[in-house]
């Protein structure tokens, strides 16, 4: 599917440049030159991404967003802004936006920051993002020891693998760290959405059709089956296919062949399945919304992901993970979070798991004013939760922990003693007691 970006821009001769390049980048263009106008657009069609000028004629870009608010509008917004301050970035960001950039634009970052949001929404082929050990991280928590023991048995396997875990939780960051520990590394690892395929589509998504062959079909078309040919086919959301489909998609399994719509040559495939899902497939399956025999041949193993509640441990680990990813990506140099800060973010329930911890982290890099993140950029929702504002004891850790995570901070404020025990909640006297105690070198 073609995904739709509508640019809001009075700027003719940009927007026209802008809609042509996108356009030859294969998204489908509209253009919008005032919010009025935008909003008619919007309430009209459903758009994949909305790019808005900061500053227009009628209303500035931010009043869109909160209409869009309003109206429960989940559409990801990139707001462009002539105003670098960080101030008018940081009010979209509060508003909802899912990211800004300033003008002039450069091309290839608007493209990055249009396929990430878009890739948040999840349209139903995700674009895969690249896996390496700047943007991977397992834990160290015991549920995360076990999760990756089980992912490096069963990866070098062809065991199809049925993920199971609540929304966030990584379920595709694992999907596809079994494909890199597999042998079919290096091949196709392509992510379908089964949630938001519509219904008259899905088949053609996943066996491809020939031009001509329903109304729409315009060309020929893959289907994600020859897509991942050699590697990795993933199915996210998998309890959300149809009957029918389903029905389809056993066969294509059992018999290691598809045939496109409309075609009459079969083609030989060879995929390894990996699906997840945050539902009780075995509920469905009761209730007659999911086929038994399909289950048993997606589920020959288990995982099951860990919610952040249940690994602990893991969560100040992430918040510094996803700190540095932030840093890079906004150019900031945050050096951590501060005791309280840390405190509120370990006493946090987070429902949505590691993509919340990851979003609210990066809202906090982008506002916070010091050098360390503190409670008032972590946002409502986490303050809510009680939270006392003493700071945490370095004594709840053991030993060792408590060692590594002297040295850490102390690498992460290149040695400056007083910011080092600001970040670890304790004061500098503690700080050197402790150093002594470990024999650290002062
Ligand atoms: N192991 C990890 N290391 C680093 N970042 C991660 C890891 N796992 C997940 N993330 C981050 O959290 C976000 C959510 O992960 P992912 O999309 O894999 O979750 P999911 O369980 O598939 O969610 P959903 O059920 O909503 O589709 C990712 O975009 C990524 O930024």
């Amino acid at each position: 599917m073609i995904p739709s970006i509508l640019i809001v821009e009075d700027d003719l001769t940009f927007s026209t440049m802008l809609k042509t390049w996108l356009g030859k980048k294969g998204f489908e263009v509209e253009t919008a030159g005032t919010n009025a106008r935008a909003r008619k657009q919007i309430a009209a069609r459903q758009y994949d991404l909305i790019l808005s000028d900061l500053r227009l004629p009628d209303q500035d870009g931010i009043h869109l967003l909160s209409w869009l608010r309003s109206k429960e509008c989940t559409t990801p917004v990139i707001i462009m802004t002539s105003y670098a301050e960080i101030q008018t970035a940081v009010q979209a960001m509060k508003q909802g936006a899912s990211d800004y950039i300033s003008k002039p634009v450069q091309p290839d970052e608007l493209l990055k920051k249009i396929h990430e949001a878009i890739h948040k929404q999840q349209i139903p082929v995700t674009p895969v993002p690249e896996f390496n050990s700047q943007n991977f991280l397992e834990g160290e928590s015991e549920a995360a020891r076990q999760l990756y023991n089980y992912v490096k048995l069963v990866a070098p396997t062809q065991m199809s693998v049925l993920i199971n875990g609540a929304s966030g939780t990584g379920k595709e960051y694992v999907a596809h760290r079994i494909h890199e520990l597999s042998k079919r590394a290096g091949k196709p690892f392509i992510a379908i959405d089964c949630g938001s395929i519509p219904k008259e589509l899905a088949a053609s998504e996943f066996f491809g059709h020939i031009k001509g062959s329903f109304t729409g079909a315009l060309h020929d078309k893959r289907g994600a089956f020859e897509e991942a040919n050699g590697g990795t086919l993933f199915l996210d959301e998998v309890g959300n296919l149809s009957y029918e489909v389903q029905i389809q998609l056993l066969r294509a399994l059992q018999e290691r062949r598809i045939r496109p719509i409309g075609s009459n040559k079969e083609i030989e495939v060879d995929v390894r399945l990996i699906s997840a899902t945050n539902e009780n497939l075995t509920e469905a399956i009761s209730k007659g919304n999911f086929r038994e025999d399909l289950y048993h041949r997606l589920n020959e193993f288990t995982l099951y992901m860990p919610s952040l509640k249940e690994r602990p441990e893991d969560i100040l680990l992430f918040a510094n993970f996803f700190l540095d990813q932030a840093n890079r990506e906004l150019e900031r140099d945050l050096i951590g979070f501060d005791a309280a800060a840390s405190e509120a973010l370990q006493k946090y329930d987070w429902p949505g798991n590691l993509r919340q911890l990851k979003n609210v982290v990066k809202r906090a890099t982008l506002l916070a004013q010091g050098d360390f993140i503190t409670i008032r950029e972590l946002g409502e929702d986490i303050l809510r939760q009680p939270v006392s504002f003493v700071p945490q004891s370095l004594n709840l850790y053991d030993e060792e922990t408590e060692k590594q995570r002297i040295l850490r901070a102390l690498q992460q404020t290149n040695n400056n003693k007083t910011k080092a025990a600001l970040l670890l909640g304790v004061d500098r006297k503690t700080l050197y007691n402790k150093l002594k105690l470990y024999n650290i070198p002062q």
